[in-house]
């Protein structure tokens, strides 16, 4: 039998998809061998499809970052999946010019994918022209005029976690797992002061209700960093059709969000329109009404005459803000929280100090002016934010070949002096939050130490430091900066001062049977107890002033 001769048809379409898989991989190999980043030193790598990223999943304290630091110098590669270099910089000039060109480094594909596939079109998710609309109408909604009026949602909440622990601890103490119940608290400020919805998550009777189900589901699945299935997901979209669990979870947390939201969105617009109408304007003014939360506030300024058309985000933008603000907002403030309790526990001395402070104001339902007045409590939120951010790192892909400037010249594995660093399309770029902010360089031999005490006088060579707040990392800086600081930094504040007054926490455990366990945010773990996920449980005692 002879062999038949393709048809043209047939041909071309081989040629196209040999043409295009010879594209693809020839931008693999520039990313991976032809990049001038090959140049830079770093650590050797255990495996040719993982790269390094095991030895990162599997890190329990965070501190690889600073052991490569300290052994490569400031700028350096690891490997990533199959091998492809990713630059690591600890010189603020180098992180300015990332964080402050978001367009030219954004967020990963299969990162970006993932949230966009989960939120919508919120604020994470939109990039370009579209990010800046989104921003110009939410921005208002997060002034300091704004989370002014919230602070008393953060303060009747922390209200109702003390109560609960008063009522554990009447007989004298009780062992607590504070990072479940600061979650629990966190969820139900985030959905009053976000967009009125109250997930009754503190109330010990209360059953959890569908969006929190929906949030929880979510969350229970987080796949590790380490995990293959987005990046192949991303070469071969034709693997998005296998249907997997987490894959079913995400359709899910979607759609809840979806439903939910849009109702919550038609009750905050009608009952914009009642009030105006009630008020007899002619059209609302962005400052006519005032607002309840974050959501009112956003729907009313979208709703304001004097915004051109053009300028008005879309339903589909407004609602995708929810679950932003649900996602962004909870557990980073609750891993916050966390962490404070954990360094109070460990400085006793600096616990009562801190309480000496809270126990000065005579009100137990202070305004933001109040909690902003106390310097020490604010020197205790900044020092936790600095050693415990609580996301450790961000990672951004150079959407073009790009020279990226330095504060000092480094030296190369050839010997070589450089003044900046050529990058090319394709590599990625980490943002070593966490590294920063413990850089025995910037911050000295104590940088390890939780000392509030520094904030003082903090180091001058920290004043580099391109963050949006405090010259720390926290909550990065540039066009891309959290929205949210004020309103977290507020809540802190506001938690903090409540629990501190009332109890006395040590822990429960040994120290150093607590580990940070970062999956993608640096939460608190028992080495003798993995199996129980996240956890910081403490010993609370009723503070009785002597
Ligand atoms: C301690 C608490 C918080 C920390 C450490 C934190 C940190 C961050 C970081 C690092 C980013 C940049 C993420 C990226 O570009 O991939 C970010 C963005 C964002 N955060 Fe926060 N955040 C906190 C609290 C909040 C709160 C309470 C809200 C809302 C109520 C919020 C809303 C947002 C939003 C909407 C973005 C996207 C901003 C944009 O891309 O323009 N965050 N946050």
């Amino acid at each position: 039998m002879g062999l038949t001769t393709p048809s043209p048809e047939i041909g071309a379409l081989l040629l196209t998809a040999f043409l295009y898989g010879a594209w693809r991989f020839y931008g693999f190999l520039r990313v991976v061998f032809l990049t001038p980043l090959g140049a830079l030193p770093g650590p050797p790598t255990p495996s040719l499809v993982y790269g390094n990223m095991k030895e990162i999943a599997a890190m329990d304290d965070t501190l690889l970052p600073d052991t490569w630091f300290t052994r490569y110098g400031k700028n350096l590669i690891d490997r990533e999946f199959f091998m492809r270099p990713r630059l690591w910089s600890l010189d603020p000039r180098a992180i300015h010019h990332v964080l402050s060109h978001p367009n030219d480094f954004p967020r990963p594909e299969e990162a970006q994918r993932g949230i966009r596939d989960l939120l919508g079109r919120g604020l994470l998710s939109v990039w370009g022209e579209e990010h800046r609309k989104q921003r110009r109408i939410l921005n208002p909604a997060f002034g300091p005029a704004q989370i002014r009026d919230l602070t008393h949602i953060f303060v009747e909440k922390s209200i109702e976690l003390r109560e609960y622990w008063a009522n554990a601890t009447r007989s004298g103490t009780a062992r607590v797992n504070v990072n479940s119940d600061l979650s629990k608290l966190t969820l139900d400020i985030i959905g009053i002061a976000g967009f009125g919805y109250d997930f009754n998550a503190l109330n010990p009777e209360g059953t959890p209700n569908e969006l929190s189900m929906a949030f929880r589901k979510l969350f229970m699945g987080t796949p590790s960093i380490s995990s293959l299935g987005p990046v192949l997901r991303l070469w071969f979209p034709i693997l998005k059709r296998i249907r997997t669990e987490r894959g079913a979870t995400l359709e899910y947390a979607s759609q809840t969000f979806q439903r939910i939201g849009t109702q919550l969105v038609e009750d905050r617009k009608a009952a914009i329109l009642k009030e105006a109408s009630e008020k007899h304007l002619q059209g609302i003014g962005r400052k006519d009404l005032q607002g309840r939360d974050l959501l009112t506030l956003l729907i009313r300024a979208n709703m304001a005459q004097d915004v051109p058309e053009s300028q008005r985000l879309s339903n589909e933008d407004v609602i995708g803000q929810i679950p932003t603000f649900l996602l962004a907002g909870h557990e980073t403030t609750s891993t916050s929280s966390t962490w404070a309790l954990y360094s109070l526990s460990k400085y006793p001395k600096v616990q009562q100090k801190l309480r000496e402070e809270l126990l000065s104001v005579s009100s137990d339902t202070p305004t933001m002016e109040e909690l902003s007045a106390l310097p020490y409590l604010d020197a205790v939120v900044t020092e936790t934010l600095r050693l415990h951010p609580p996301i450790a790192m961000l990672t951004r892909v150079a959407a073009q070949d790009d020279v990226i400037p330095l504060n000092e010249p480094f030296t190369d594995r050839h010997g070589k002096l450089h003044s900046e660093i050529r990058i090319a399309k394709g590599n990625k770029i980490i943002v070593p939050i966490m590294a920063m902010h413990r850089s025995r360089e910037l911050w000295g031999e104590d940088a390890m130490e939780f000392k509030p005490e520094r904030w003082q006088q903090p180091p001058e060579a920290i004043s580099a430091i391109p963050g949006v707040w405090g010259h720390l990392l926290t909550f990065i800086g540039g066009p891309r900066a959290c929205i949210g600081y004020r309103f977290s930094i507020i809540e802190l504040k506001a938690i903090l001062f409540t629990l501190v007054r009332a109890f006395e926490f040590e822990f429960a455990v040994p120290v150093d049977d607590i580990i940070i366990k970062t999956a993608p945010l640096g939460r608190p773990s028992l080495l003798s107890e993995p199996e129980k996920g996240y956890q910081l449980p403490l010993i609370l005692k009723p503070y009785k002033a002597a």
